[in-house]
């Protein structure tokens, strides 16, 4: 049954309607796009193909953007064209400020739950900033296929979560296409079309901002007063850099130039500027000529909350990690880096993410795309210290934590929520009590879920939280959080001594509780890592002069041609110059020599925790 229309050149408001999926990840959100994708006609079912929206690489070969950032989709009801625009949202809680935005440019959500899971952590996180937005909220439960889906008693979970009855919850399967075309009609039929005015100044908000190689800068945008035109001169409300505008149209999802894009339509802007900070998620848009009086408010700055140093292995690799930086921060709005030396690894960067998803991403990008081999050291929070004489600096690396003088350690805080079945409730609290945790409070979802909320020290999440989180819960647990000012803490440095010399890549600030667990762990993790040496090498961990903990290396002469009785000195040779060739792969620290595998090993969490942190 083909109910599609030519896309429409959507002019009047009332035939728009703009949308987002919000969904726990792996509920099924690129699925169910694809499937919608698939239904309106907007690709042809010989050029679909999993994940359609996803497809990076041919993004790449074609050098021209088709994310899913937004998708223009005609649908047909009672004998009328509307034009559906579905905005893609990030799904991670790194990027929360870029979702809200996301939300901002719609007028309704799909609140996608899976059929055989329930409500989960990220489904609470997005359906509250959807109702922060003001958005109305379509339940639907997916995977209804699956014969472990038990879509009545999560009807009802959605249900009293959302104020509504069971029975108005949609049930649909993005594999299988059920329920797709009754969900694209109660699009059509519940969400609200977009109000503005077409006569006042253009304002429009800028929902996101992609670099793309052949065409510059993309940008995403949703118009909410006027129209936009091409060759027009565009501002940006928050810089008051002005643009020409070369290129205004829509994605369905090819790019599709336009005449312009007026009152709540979304589409794309192209004004040959190199990089995404010039059009800044969360700016607004306006028309040089005829400029807006107020922006359409909400605009801020990606804060960065978690660094790291960036260091390459081989020293000589610093100009290419330099331009892998800048080249990726054309992209990416949110990364920030500054040169920084370190006496152990030589000269680097200290780099801020918006999380460690983030700086997984990123690291993983840089070893990827510019053949990068990497040590970063171990990520740390930013600390706001007041000096006795009231100076406050804002520490990013422990290294540059002041000694003595301190009045007040101030660290950032977040709040977080934490879903799973009843019988994990102590293992839950025992958790976020170790972490320093306050319980804020807790919900019963069903007779056998529970919502936990606890306010915690960000650095007390960041490492290894979720991991351990999953593996007390058997990995029904889900968490989400979002910064929550700060607060004072009992906070020390730990240093590390090799033979005496502090090794600034392993100093960390920890609670003061928790400081000799570090130092006991780091010396004997290096007693393990470090060979032993020509002469006996002690490793300290000290707070100021103060020593917590020590381990001792033992000496040795390594002789490498004890093995070679006889005369033969081709293979000696050899020996001696395999010994050299290792050397090169040591740091000196004073004179004990680190191979710099003990670096990286002693750097990395064991666990792994930043890729698993993306599976939340
Ligand atoms: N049986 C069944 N499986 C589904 C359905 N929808 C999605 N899946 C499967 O669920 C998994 C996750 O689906 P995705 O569409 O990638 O989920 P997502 O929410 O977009 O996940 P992220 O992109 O990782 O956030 C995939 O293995 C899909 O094949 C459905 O309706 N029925």
């Amino acid at each position: 049954m083909a109910r599609t229309a030519p896309v429409p050149a959507a002019t009047d408001p009332s035939v728009i309607r703009n949308f987002c999926i919000i969904a726990h990840i792996d509920h099924g959100k690129s699925t169910l796009a694809d499937r919608m994708l698939q239904l309106t006609g907007v690709v042809q079912p010989r050029d679909m193909k999993a994940q359609y929206l996803d497809r990076m690489d041919i993004e790449r070969e074609r050098g021209i953007t088709i994310k899913s950032q937004a998708v223009r989709m005609p649908w047909e009801f009672d004998g009328t064209s509307y034009a559906l625009n579905m905005i893609d949202t990030p799904g991670h809680v790194d990027f929360t400020y870029e979702v809200s935005r996301s939300l901002a440019a719609c007028e309704g959500a799909i609140l996608l739950v899976d059929a055989a899971q329930g409500i989960e952590a990220q489904t609470l996180a997005n359906l509250y900033l959807a109702m922060e937005n003001d958005l109305t909220i379509i339940p639907v439960l997916n995977k209804i296929d699956l014969p472990a889906a038990q879509p009545e008693k999560y009807a009802a979970e959605l249900a009293n979560l959302i104020g509504g009855k069971p029975e108005d919850v949609l049930m649909v399967s993005g594999k299988t296409g059920v329920g797709v075309e009754d969900l694209l009609d109660k699009i059509v039929q519940d969400l609200p079309a977009p109000v503005g005015d077409p006569d006042a100044p253009a304002r429009a908000m800028i929902f996101d901002s992609v670099y793309d190689t052949y065409r510059g800068v993309v940008t995403y945008v949703r118009v909410v007063d006027g129209k936009l035109s091409p060759r027009e001169r565009i501002q940006m409300m928050s810089t008051k850099a002005s643009h020409e505008l070369l290129e205004i149209g829509v994605s369905s999802p090819e790019p599709v130039p336009t005449k312009g894009l007026g009152v709540g339509e979304v589409g794309y802007l192209i004004t040959g500027v190199k990089d995404v900070r010039q059009s800044k998620v969360g700016d607004t848009v306006t028309t040089l000529h005829k400029p807006a009086s107020e922006s359409l408010g909400g605009y801020e700055d990606a804060k960065p909350m978690v660094f790291s140093g960036l260091y390459p292995l081989d020293g000589t690799d610093y100009p290419v990690l330099r331009d892998a930086l800048e080249k990726l921060m054309l992209n990416d709005a949110a990364l920030v880096y500054e040169p920084e030396t370190s006496a152990a690894l030589g000269f680097g960067f200290r780099v801020g993410f918006l999380g460690l998803l983030h700086l997984e991403i990123t690291r993983e990008r840089l070893e990827r795309e510019y053949k990068l081999d990497l040590i970063s050291t171990a990520p740390n929070v930013e600390y706001e210290v007041t000096l006795e004489d009231k100076k406050v600096v804002h520490v990013t690396n422990p290294s540059e934590y002041p000694v003595g003088k301190v009045a007040e350690v101030r660290e950032p805080m977040v709040s977080a929520t934490i879903l799973a079945p009843n019988e994990f409730v102590g293992a839950i609290m025992e958790l976020c009590q170790s972490r320093r945790g306050i319980l804020g409070g807790m919900d019963y979802l069903s007779e056998d879920r529970v919502e936990i909320r606890y306010r915690l020290p960000l650095a007390e999440i960041v490492f290894d939280f979720f991991d351990t989180l999953k593996s007390k819960t058997r990995g029904y647990g889900s968490l989400d959080w979002k910064a929550d000012g700060d607060q004072v803490a009992d906070l020390v440095k730990v240093d590390i001594m090799l033979q005496g010399e502090t090794v600034d890549a392993f100093s960390a600030i920890t609670h003061r509780d928790k400081a000799y667990s570090y130092g006991v762990m780091m010396t004997s993790k290096l007693r393990e890592l470090i060979p032993r040496q020509q002469f006996e090498v002690p490793i300290q961990a000290a707070i100021g002069a103060r020593i917590i903990a020590r381990e001792n290396i033992r000496a040795i002469r390594k002789d490498v041609l004890a093995k070679c009785y006889g005369g033969d000195i081709s293979r000696k040779r050899k020996l001696l110059e395999k010994q050299k060739e290792g050397k090169k792969r040591m740091k000196m620290v004073g004179r004990v020599e680190v191979p710099q595998e003990a670096f990286i090993a002693a750097l990395s969490n064991d666990d792994g925790n930043g890729k698993d942190k993306a599976k939340k």
